[in-house]
């Protein structure tokens, strides 16, 4: 039986990358973490180690670098050019795939004066770009992961299956919380405010997570979802995955206290992980976006 071989790809993984923008006034700051992923004809360095067509991922990593000398601005950007240089600019590389995570610095405030050169990491979650670029067709898939929300009523859960191993209680009040992975394909990859799109995706999620009287995570996600697109028309999918912090209850009748939903356990593992996703019907297809 022959052995062929199967997909592959290849590239630097998290390069970290610091820019300042250095304002007369006031530093600005760009964190970033950036991995790249080439594939194409390069079967021949897997096959009989003949190198030729490999741009090294060391190479691909200067390259991250040199490009931010220029600036970076908003990263759905940054990716684009980086994904566009490697495809156009080598013949065997046939599809680049560049992820950005970028972490959040706030202004530190001193005597209520913004800092001009102090900043602190947010604690509010990550802003993730996926860009994927064929040679023709670009795709952008905008995101955010780690933001963690909870709602301390507003939520209920019951009327599920129980089976001979079912012991959960009903739930009409109990914390919602989960930590929000979201990342939502837009229509193209035209030039557009990706800033301006992801305040307003990031706000949709918070606010339908806050004002969704949840029946289960589950509706609580599509009710994210579904936020997200219908304030975004070019936004086309959306994909979210939600682990169901749990809160559990803590039993104080051992200590003759009563517990009228005060005191919680905060369990970190096992959790629910609820996953799921909500599109346009005339969603075009996502071909090579996630
Ligand atoms: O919102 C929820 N969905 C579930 O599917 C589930 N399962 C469970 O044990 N608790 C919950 N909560």
């Amino acid at each position: 039986m022959g052995i062929v071989l199967g997909p592959n790809q290849y590239g630097k993984a998290e390069v970290r990358l610091v820019r300042i923008d250095r304002g007369a006034a006031e530093h600005r700051i760009t964190d970033l973490n950036v991995s790249v992923a080439l594939s194409g004809d390069l079967a021949d360095t897997h096959l009989t180690g003949d190198n030729a067509k490999v741009l090294p991922t060391d190479s691909q990593k200067n390259t991250v670098y040199a490009f931010a000398r220029d600036g970076i601005g908003e990263i759905e950007d940054f990716g684009l050019r980086l994904a566009r240089h490697f495809v156009d600019s080598q013949p065997a590389v046939h599809r680049a795939r560049v992820r950005l995570e970028q972490y959040g610095w706030q202004r530190t405030t001193v005597d209520g004066q913004p800092a001009s050169h102090s900043f602190h990491r947010t604690g509010d979650g990550t802003r993730t770009a996926t860009i994927t670029y064929d040679g023709g067709t670009a795709w952008v898939v905008s995101g955010l992961a780690d933001l963690t929300v909870l709602n301390s009523t507003g939520s209920e859960f019951w009327g599920y299956v129980k089976d001979e191993y079912t012991t959960l209680p009903e739930a009409k009040d109990r914390i919602l919380a989960t930590a929000v992975s979201a990342h939502w394909r837009h229509r193209d990859a035209g030039e557009r405010d990706w800033g301006e799109s992801h305040r307003l995706a990031r706000a949709a999620l918070l606010a339908a997570f806050a004002d969704t009287h949840s029946l289960s995570l589950q509706q609580t996600l599509h009710a994210m979802g579904s936020r997200v697109l219908s304030g975004q028309p070019d936004v086309v999918e959306i994909r979210l995955a939600l682990p169901n912090k749990h809160h559990f209850l803590v039993d104080l009748s051992p200590f003759g206290l009563d517990n009228p939903g005060e005191v919680f356990f905060a369990a970190d593992r096992p959790y629910g992980l609820i996953e799921g996703s909500a599109l346009r019907e005339d969603a075009p297809p996502p071909g090579e976006a996630w």
